[in-house]
């Protein structure tokens, strides 16, 4: 008897490699728009979840935001039980405006809404369609906004129970398995829609693909995961460099000199640590404020006191950077 077609087999030997992490028993779950990549990976979780002795089950969101959405989401609802994934799950994200783009509010409000379902669910495993191509993408934006090794470092393969195990395919298999399965799977006009720079810049890099080799798109998500590993040891060197930060005269803040004695790609993220140590948000902690909080030593001229989100202000005092909530600094 033939084996499965290539593609079918790459995506399932992805998804076999992480089951085998998860305790039987256990329920995993898929997040499925309905798209190629989340398709071909519901398919492999149907076929490997019952092998690996756990329950494979999805999660569809409907962000309300397309005329058709809710029929979408319970085509692919009703796609992942014919798979024989159970549980299946339709659920309505909440999308809020908050400025950063509908892009992301949009994802905000899906992981949302994807963690309480699984919090429902009780799953011990959550997986996700992002392929190389997407991180190939991801890494492109990075360099159009000059962003440091931890953006450029892209999507982790896993972050606590999310799980990509396509990130290391190119589309093209997930497209290759869902033919193969004879699926044909949803196609998202916001894929087409030239006002999301995503879009863009998966049209750029089929360009950089044509005129720089077939390769391209994989040496970047290659790239990425280099840079992962000197992120991740810098902020390693960042947690030991602040743990040994003395505190400033009289014990207020930290040590002004010893925090400018450290190399740059340190006090960058040792400013990051003492932020979220005051009760910044990291998330909103952009790389802009990072460069204002370092310019209160690189560049002094008696500014501040500056704001960090969270409601936080950093004075440098003498000796000493000392953060504080807003209102105290306010008063003072
Ligand atoms: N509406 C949704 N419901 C559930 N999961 C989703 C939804 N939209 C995206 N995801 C998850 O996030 C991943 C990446 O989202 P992205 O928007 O890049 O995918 P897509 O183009 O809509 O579809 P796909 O990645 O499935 O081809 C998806 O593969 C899927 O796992």
């Amino acid at each position: 008897m033939p084996g499965p077609d290539p593609a079918v087999a790459a995506t399932r030997l992805a998804v076999r490699e992480h089951l085998s992490d998860v305790p039987e028993g256990c329920v995993v779950l898929v997040a499925c728009s309905g798209g190629p990549d989340s398709v071909a990976l519901a398919a492999a979780l149907a076929f490997e979840a019952p092998r690996a002795g756990v329950r494979g089950g999805a999660v569809v969101v409907d962000h309300g935001l397309q005329e058709r959405s809710a029929e979408v989401a319970d085509d692919a609802a009703a796609l992942c039980r014919e798979l024989g994934l159970d549980p299946v799950e339709v659920v309505r994200a909440d999308v809020r405006t908050s400025g950063a783009g509908l892009e992301a509010d949009a994802r905000s409000a899906r992981y949302v809404a994807i963690e309480a379902a699984a919090d429902r669910a009780g799953a011990a495993m959550v997986l996700i369609g992002h392929t190389r191509d997407d991180q190939a993408e991801q890494v492109l934006l990075g360099l159009s906004r000059g962003s440091g090794a931890r953006s450029l470092s892209g999507m982790p393969v896993r972050r606590d129970r999310f799980v990509r195990p396509l990130l290391a395919l190119p589309r093209a298999t997930t497209l290759a398995a869902c033919a193969a399965y004879g699926i044909e799977p949803w196609s998202d006009p916001h894929n087409t829609d030239d006002s999301f720079r995503r879009v863009r810049a998966r049209r750029l890099l089929a360009t950089l693909e044509s005129d720089l080799g077939p390769g391209f798109g994989a040496a970047l998500a290659r790239s990425a995961d280099l840079l992962r590993e000197d992120a991740d040891y810098l902020e390693s060197l960042a947690i030991k460099a602040r743990a040994e930060l003395p505190t400033g005269p009289g014990g207020n803040g930290v040590d002004l000199d010893a925090l400018s004695g450290l190399p740059r790609a340190i006090r960058t993220r040792v400013w990051r640590l003492l932020a979220a140590e005051a009760g910044a948000p990291l998330a909103d902690v952009s790389a802009a404020h990072v460069e204002s909080l370092d310019a209160l030593l690189t560049s002094w001229h008696g500014q501040g006191p500056l704001h960090v989100p969270g409601g936080i202000a950093v004075s440098r005092t003498a000796g000493a950077i000392v953060f504080s909530p807003l209102r105290e600094s306010a008063i003072a």
